[in-house]
């Protein structure tokens, strides 16, 4: 008997911590994965689907397409004296207003009209803020009746392949061993085999990357039957193994603690052999290179004995950052053609009910100096073509490489929503919120942004649906196509890997491949903006899509986040600037977006000129307080 791992609950514990007193019932237990409600339920949130479930249920909806999530709104006592409050204040402001043009000092007109121009602004932001916030909705996956509806008694399923994209762009700056987990942790997740497949993008074409995750082919066949077995969380090794307390011989069955104990012990060899990467490749490099003629270049050669396409280690020209060949390789093949590539460990099997593993490829595409590369949308829009012609999974999900899965049931989550009979064939996608993992208990930068992700995202949700947050967000492909007429296979196994379909992939990802086309402007993920994630939600909900916001009891995904000033003022002063170049673009929400739902561009609004308050605030800051506030 599989027996579940012994501390489960000390991560979901810690983070348990961080949960809002608002949006988690005082009843609720943390641990808990039975109840429906998952903290909806109770002192602030009641349930808002009552109406349609009756309707569903009397029309059979148990047969045909299913309620898969649940939504919850604030409860009247809370909400309505809320909504009464926000139109005092209203009044207030306005009162306000009337008192300061009346009270005007005239003999330093300059200083007073400067701040009431503050106060008018603080006014209208404030008015942007609360304005989307009337109707606050959380919903909530019922994966109970996913699997009850799309998992077969058979072991198949009916559910549609998804495709998980994960950036890297540096293997020191972003360091191999978390991007390495973020691909292991999607590796474990809870989701048919079959109908998964991980992306890896490098956007530094470093060789290193690339046979980390030779190593990871080779770790994940222990790992992921090991997860599966004992029902592992989360799934990540790393967090597992340092956050989650060890086993303790008697409490748990000796199975499980020899497991535990094999497990581990190959973990600690994979990540040695991480470690020593640079090394191996560097020695291994410096017995090819000896072997050639004098004078010729010192190329970086793979364990086969070629030259690896991408960056060397001596730099040179085609092989350095930032100008290499592109490159698609495929680590593990498709589950039903079996995978291991020659990689096969040699140790005897854990014993797991399905010891079959995803697919897993490792995408770099070519870089030269004389194209503009778009950074993270242009690494995305590179995968989001490459994974067409091999698994052309219908749903997608992206992580930047300092994420990883926390709960193995989070795609499924992202999946009710998406089958839903509901909203489902009109979301475009499920965004989840940030959390993260390293952040000190006083959160002094405000990393956790908590009024961001478990206030304004809520608010979204009622009305078209939150904005894309750039990681943890599922797409349906379609919505990022936006031209119904690309091609949409829906085949499980993908084309014959032959040369031709490696030089066809090759292209795919080419610099020239989607310059004079609609990439990055109204197909994929948008170009020329330092904040892609928003600009691209902006465009689908333009379209007159929707999008949900999917919380989970236990987190669903976790992160690393800037913990240092310097980072994090570099990250807000990016993400600001950002903003800015959106309202000042075609994409400015007064202008843009056809479809897009009052309030929601309201919202969108809010989120383009918020940093223009920090003038104002810099104004008041040094402003003399009698002059300001003149009596
Ligand atoms: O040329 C590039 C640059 C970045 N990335 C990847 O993009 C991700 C995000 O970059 P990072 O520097 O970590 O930015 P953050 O400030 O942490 O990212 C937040 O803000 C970004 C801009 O809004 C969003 O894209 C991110 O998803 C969101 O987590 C990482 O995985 C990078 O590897 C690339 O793949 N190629
Ligand atoms: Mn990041």
């Amino acid at each position: 008997m599989a027996s579940p791992a012994p501390a489960n609950g000390v991560v979901y514990a810690a983070n348990g911590g961080l949960l809002d007193p608002l949006l988690v019932s005082a009843d609720d237990r943390v641990g808990s994965t039975k109840k429906a409600g998952h903290g909806a339920k109770g002192k602030y949130w009641v349930p808002a689907d009552k109406a349609e479930r009756r309707a569903a249920k009397e029309s059979g909806g148990e047969d045909g397409r299913a309620l898969l999530f649940r939504s919850y709104k604030v409860k009247g006592t809370l909400l309505h004296p809320y909504r009464a409050l926000i139109c005092m204040r209203v009044i207030a402001v306005l009162l306000f207003f009337i008192w300061r043009i009346k009270h005007n000092k005239s003999d330093v007109m300059w200083f007073w009209t400067l701040s009431v121009a503050g106060d008018v602004w603080f006014g209208f932001s404030w008015l942007l803020n609360q304005l989307p916030k009337f109707n606050p909705v959380k919903t909530i996956p019922d994966i109970a009746a996913l699997k009850r509806h799309y998992d077969l008694p058979d072991g198949t399923s009916r559910l549609p392949g998804i495709d998980v994209f994960v950036t890297t762009a540096d293997p020191i700056d972003e360091p191999i061993l978390y991007t390495m987990n973020c691909v292991l942790s999607i590796l474990a997740v809870d989701y048919p085999v079959d109908r998964l497949s991980c992306y890896l993008s490098d956007d530094s074409g470093a060789l290193m990357l690339y046979e980390a995750l030779v190593e990871v082919g080779k770790f994940a066949p222990l790992w992921v039957p090991f997860c599966r077995k004992y029902s592992i969380e989360p799934r990540a090794p790393e967090s597992y193994f340092e956050h989650v307390a060890p086993p303790q011989a008697g409490r748990v069955t000796q199975d499980f603690l020899n497991d535990y104990r094999r497990v581990q012990l190959e973990y600690d060899e994979f990540r040695a052999r991480l470690d020593k990467l640079a090394d191996t490749i560097r020695k291994r490099s410096d017995v090819y290179n000896s072997m050639r003629a004098e004078g010729d270049q010192k190329a970086t050669w793979m364990a086969n004995g070629t030259q690896w396409p991408g960056t060397w280690i001596d730099p040179t020209e085609n092989h350095r950052k930032g100008h290499h060949a592109g490159i698609a390789k495929v680590v593990l093949d498709h589950p039903s053609r079996g995978h291991h590539d020659g990689s096969e460990t040699n140790s005897p099997s854990i014993g797991a009910t399905d010891e079959r593993l995803p697919m897993l490829v490792y995408v770099s595409r070519e870089k030269n100096p004389s194209y503009d590369h778009n950074k993270k949308a242009g690494a995305l829009n590179a995968q989001l073509r490459a994974s067409a012609l091999i698994s052309n999974g219908q749903l997608i999900i992206n992580f930047d490489c300092d994420h990883y899965i926390n709960n193995s049931q989070a795609l499924r989550s992202a999946v009710c929503f998406m089958l839903d009979q509901r909203d489902g064939d009109n979301t475009a996608f499920v965004q989840f919120p940030q959390r993260f993992d390293n952040v000190d208990p006083t959160d002094r930068y405000g990393n956790h942004n908590r009024v961001f992700f478990d206030g304004t995202m809520l608010a979204l949700n009622g009305l078209q649906g939150p904005s894309y947050l750039g990681t943890g967000c599922m797409f349906r492909r379609l919505a990022l196509y936006v031209s119904k007429a690309l091609k949409q296979e829906r085949t499980i196994t993908p084309p014959p890997l032959d040369d031709t379909f490696f030089a066809e992939l090759e292209r795919v990802v080419s610099c020239a491949f989607d310059k004079e086309t609609d990439w990055g402007k109204g197909v994929g993920y948008i170009y020329d903006i330092a904040t892609e994630d928003i600009v691209t939600g902006f465009r689908i909900h333009g379209q007159g899509w929707r999008s949900l916001y999917c919380t989970m009891e236990h987190d669903a995904f976790c992160g690393i986040a800037p913990i240092n000033l310097t980072e994090r003022l570099h990250q807000i002063v990016r993400w600001s600037g950002g903003s800015l170049e959106m309202f000042f673009s075609h994409n400015n929400p007064l202008i843009g977006g056809k479809k897009l739902w009052l309030i929601q561009r309201v919202s969108y609004l809010n989120m383009t000129v918020y940093p223009v308050t920090s003038i104002f605030i810099l104004i008041y800051a040094l402003q003399p307080s009698d002059v300001a506030y003149p009596c």
